[in-house]
């Protein structure tokens, strides 16, 4: 198969066009994706959101968490375990984050176990890529194929992408899991199913 060596390529690719990036695009990005998230109906409604914290040139999620956390939802935020699988902790503010691993900025709160990511009525993943079909080309530790297998099919799964990072096909591999929407700064919230 050379779909795990199309993968790689492609994620260097794509992160090295991420870092070609001009200063403010991250947070202008963050913003738009921000306001398109707080108007779609199942985030306005959700109790319990699982998202993450942005690090490197990924499109700025911290106005976006703050302002879930201020309009009371409880949200989650990744752990990265040491075998890749993802923990879960409740976001409390800005204060309540401290470095991980690999550049994370992870929640300082006591972990819920791996299994908590299948109370969150949403769940929002980072992405390097995302294809017409849902497909998603991740960091490459599986992580969120992990975590989104744990997740019930009603439940909307969001990948976050800049415009160009929405791409007609990726490979799949048998464990790639879907998302089943996308968010871009200028298409707002794409479903595919
Ligand atoms: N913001 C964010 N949080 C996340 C992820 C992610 O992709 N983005 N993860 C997704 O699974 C998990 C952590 N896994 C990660 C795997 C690799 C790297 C990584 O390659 N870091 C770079 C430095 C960051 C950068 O500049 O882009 C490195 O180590 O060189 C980061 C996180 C959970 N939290
Ligand atoms: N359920 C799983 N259990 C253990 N390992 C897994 C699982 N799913 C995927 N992996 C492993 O993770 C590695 C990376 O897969 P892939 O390239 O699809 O990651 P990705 O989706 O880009 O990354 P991420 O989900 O962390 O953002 C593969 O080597 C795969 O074997």
């Amino acid at each position: 198969m050379h779909d795990i060596a199309t993968k790689t390529r492609l994620r260097a690719e794509l992160l090295e066009k991420r870092a070609m990036m001009l200063p403010g695009a991250r947070s202008e990005a963050g913003r738009a994706i921000r306001d398109a998230l707080l108007s779609v109906p199942e985030v306005e409604m959700a109790g319990t959101i699982a998202a993450y914290v942005s690090i490197g040139a990924e499109p700025d999620t911290r106005g976006l968490l703050f302002a879930l956390w201020k309009r009371g939802a409880y949200v989650l935020l990744p752990k990265l375990l040491p075998d890749g699988d993802l923990d879960w902790a409740s976001y409390e503010g800005p204060d309540s984050l401290a470095p991980g691993p690999r550049g994370c900025l992870e929640p300082t709160e006591p972990p819920r176990g791996p299994g908590a990511v299948a109370s969150a009525d949403v769940v929002l993943a980072p992405a390097v890529a995302i294809d017409r079909t849902g497909m998603r080309l991740g960091r490459g530790g599986g992580s969120y194929d992990r975590a989104l297998a744990r997740v019930g099919p009603a439940i909307l799964t969001v990948g976050l992408v800049y415009d160009g990072e929405l791409v007609p096909e990726l490979p799949a591999e048998s464990h790639d899991q879907r998302v089943r929407s996308a968010v871009t700064p200028s298409g707002g919230l794409l479903r595919f199913t």
